[in-house]
């Protein structure tokens, strides 16, 4: 901690601080626990810096995309295209006809009409696009509803009765190539029997497609496995052995059925931290505030989901005191903790805001004309 205490305060905060050594460790652990030669595709939303992304692609991992864009950081950081998976309910023709024309491995389609407008651009092209079709369980992953992605009333995917229906229009598109299934439930899932809920999900789809005469060679199940955000210190690393021992045990798999994932958050989310300063320290009638110079324009997280992170002080008091941790933004909002307690905090120290990895920087943004917060990493 001495060495970081000089290292963050010769700094202009706020700014992301990446502890690299974490990341590669959080990469074998991942790596030693998959012993079921499952395809990990790491979601690129979470986190695209290039030092990240460069340690991800060592470890041998594909990429999750939800924009050409993201489809083209991917590439310009080496991922091979036959290891890209294309989602979002939303893909506009320009994106489409980019990823058709860069061979992605496989779009994870979200409307029959996407489908079709898929079938449609690759005919042009002469080309026959993969395509796997993402379903939507209607199962509650037990996250914040902002969070879910695969409960009733979600935007994404189709469900697996509108699938069953469309099987004879999926035979006659002759420019896609219809190789697998696809799902994700939501992000920061705590609770491994909701995966389980999932296996069970997907085993009867399943069935239900091969009575039906299809056995589809993919199986993709997404991403969402959550870390601790309560005790990052504790718990740098997720289990990921109990994750994919869930899948292992649960789910039916046909005869050489391959099956990808999707990790965005739980591979880079404890190694990234917002270093700030407080600004003030300001007491009310109702509130002690201590005002940070790092607000919701450099995490959204809390200001968006309520989410809480542990906030770390360097400072080297030794009494402590309750405070109402909140941003300079103009927006009520702009909090990071009520009542928090910390040691003896005073103008000028330095605060850790713990596991910002993962949706920290991917979501920053200049509201009130903010400079963006630049990143450091330890090596
Ligand atoms: C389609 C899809 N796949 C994967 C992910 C990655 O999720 P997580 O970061 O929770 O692992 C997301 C984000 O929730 C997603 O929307
Ligand atoms: N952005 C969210 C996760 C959602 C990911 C995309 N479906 C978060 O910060 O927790």
């Amino acid at each position: 901690m001495k060495n970081l205490r000089s290292f963050f305060s010769a700094r202009e905060t706020p700014f992301y601080y990446y502890d690299l050594e974490l990341l590669d460790a959080t990469l074998m652990a991942l790596s030693s626990a998959n012993r079921y030669g499952y395809h990990v595709h790491y979601a690129l939303k979470a986190n695209n810096n290039t030092p990240i992304l460069e340690r991800i692609k060592k470890a041998g991992l594909g990429v999750d995309c939800v924009s050409g864009n993201e489809v083209k950081i991917g590439l310009e950081h080496g991922f091979k295209s036959s290891n890209i998976v294309l989602a979002g309910v939303g893909k506009t023709d320009k994106e489409i006809g980019y990823a058709i024309d860069q061979n992605i491995f496989s779009f994870n389609v979200e409307s029959i009409q996407e489908l079709e407008v898929i079938d449609e651009i690759a005919g042009k092209k002469g080309k026959k696009a993969n395509v796997s079709i993402r379903i939507n369980p209607a199962i509650e992953a037990g996250t914040h509803h902002y969070i879910t992605t695969g409960a009733k009333g979600n935007k994404f995917g189709i469900s697996g009765e509108q699938l069953l229906e469309s099987l004879d229009l999926l035979k006659s598109l002759s420019n896609v190539h219809f190789i697998g299934l696809h799902y994700h439930i939501g992000s920061q899932i705590t609770d491994l029997n909701r995966f389980k809920n999932l296996c069970e999900r997907v085993n009867h789809l399943q069935k239900e497609l091969q009575a039906a005469g299809f056995s589809l060679p993919h199986l993709n199940v997404g991403g969402g496995l959550g870390i601790d955000y309560e005790n990052p210190q504790e718990h740098p690393i997720p289990d990921f052995e109990a994750y994919f021992r869930v899948f292992h045990e649960h789910l039916k798999l046909l005869p050489d059925q391959e099956v990808h994932f999707e990790l965005g958050r739980s591979i880079v989310g404890q190694c990234g931290t917002l270093v700030t300063r407080a600004l003030y320290l300001k007491e009310s009638d109702h509130s002690n505030f201590l005002i940070l110079d790092a607000g919701m324009t450099d995490l959204m997280r809390p200001a968006l989901y309520q989410a809480s992170h542990k906030i770390v002080s360097l400072s080297e008091a030794q009494n402590t005191r309750q405070y109402d941790v909140v941003g300079p933004i103009c927006e009520s909002s702009d909090a990071f903790g009520k009542s928090i307690t910390l040691p003896e905090t005073k103008r000028g120290d330095i605060l850790m805001i713990c596991s910002a990895g993962a949706y920290g920087e991917t979501m920053k943004n200049s509201y009130n004309a903010r400079d963006l917060a630049p990143a450091y990493y330890s090596e």
